[in-house]
């Protein structure tokens, strides 16, 4: 099973203070960064673009940018995305045709590359094939476009569909992820957990960083069913 990875979403944090905020994540504990790229067309947002990444890559050391990508032409931005230092590319299956177009692409320039489900697509709307090819397969517990909003239990099951089929991918859970959703997530399969107002709203972040790591490693120390 892969190990236990918690990506903090700074779509949460103080923007004006993004390097020092990311640099804090780090040293509190979180392995990625979870950068939240919205082009308010794909989603009803705005949010920050390559410029704001190189510049994020270029004062936190040894940062792993886990781009979430929530774009209508994802193959757009991948040379900017990989330019400005990103790790991991996360595309959304609903804005393309060609995922496993894009997921070559990403690869051709050195980065990760992530397919992402709204909560109404279906997990099994990745086939075996496009799910082999990508790295990671991110489930999102909210509709994209903003922070601070309600879990959606029911997309759960989707989880645990993809871990099922694939037992050695990352498989991520991001919106309204926090202590007290995180077991569920854990439980289905997910290991890579994003968490925005959970740790930027705590008044400890290390500790609560610390308990979604927990959750995650005691859902895998437990034996199969
Ligand atoms: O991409 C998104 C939402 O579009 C997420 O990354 C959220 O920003 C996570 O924030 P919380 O739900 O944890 O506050």
């Amino acid at each position: 099973m892969p190990r236990a990875i918690i990506s903090p979403s700074v779509l949460a944090s103080d923007f004006g203070q993004l390097s020092a905020e990311c640099k804090r994540m780090i040293k509190d504990g979180a392995e990625w960064l979870h950068m939240d790229v919205m082009d308010g067309h794909f989603v009803p947002n705005i949010t920050m673009g390559a410029p704001i990444l190189a510049s994020v890559h270029k004062g936190v050391p040894g940062i792993f940018m886990d781009c979430h990508m929530m774009v209508s032409e994802p193959e757009r931005w991948i040379d900017d995305i990989a330019d400005a230092g990103g790790a991991m590319y996360t595309f959304h299956f609903e804005a393309t045709r060609n995922p496993s177009t894009v997921i070559d692409k990403i690869h051709k320039r050195n980065m990760k590359a992530g397919i992402a489900i709204s909560p109404d697509t279906p997990s099994t709307a990745i086939t075996d094939e496009v799910g082999q090819g990508a790295d990671m397969l991110l489930v999102m517990t909210v509709y994209p476009g903003h922070g601070g909003q309600k879990f959606i239990d029911r997309c759960v099951p989707k989880v645990a569909e993809l871990r099922a089929r694939f037992p050695e991918k990352d498989i991520e859970v991001d919106g309204g992820v926090g202590p007290k959703t995180v077991g569920v997530c854990a439980d289905a399969g997910s290991n890579v957990i994003v968490a925005g107002t959970a740790i930027f709203g705590a008044a400890d972040p290390p500790a609560v960083i610390q308990e979604l790591k927990d959750a995650v490693n005691t859902a895998q120390a437990r034996p199969a069913k």
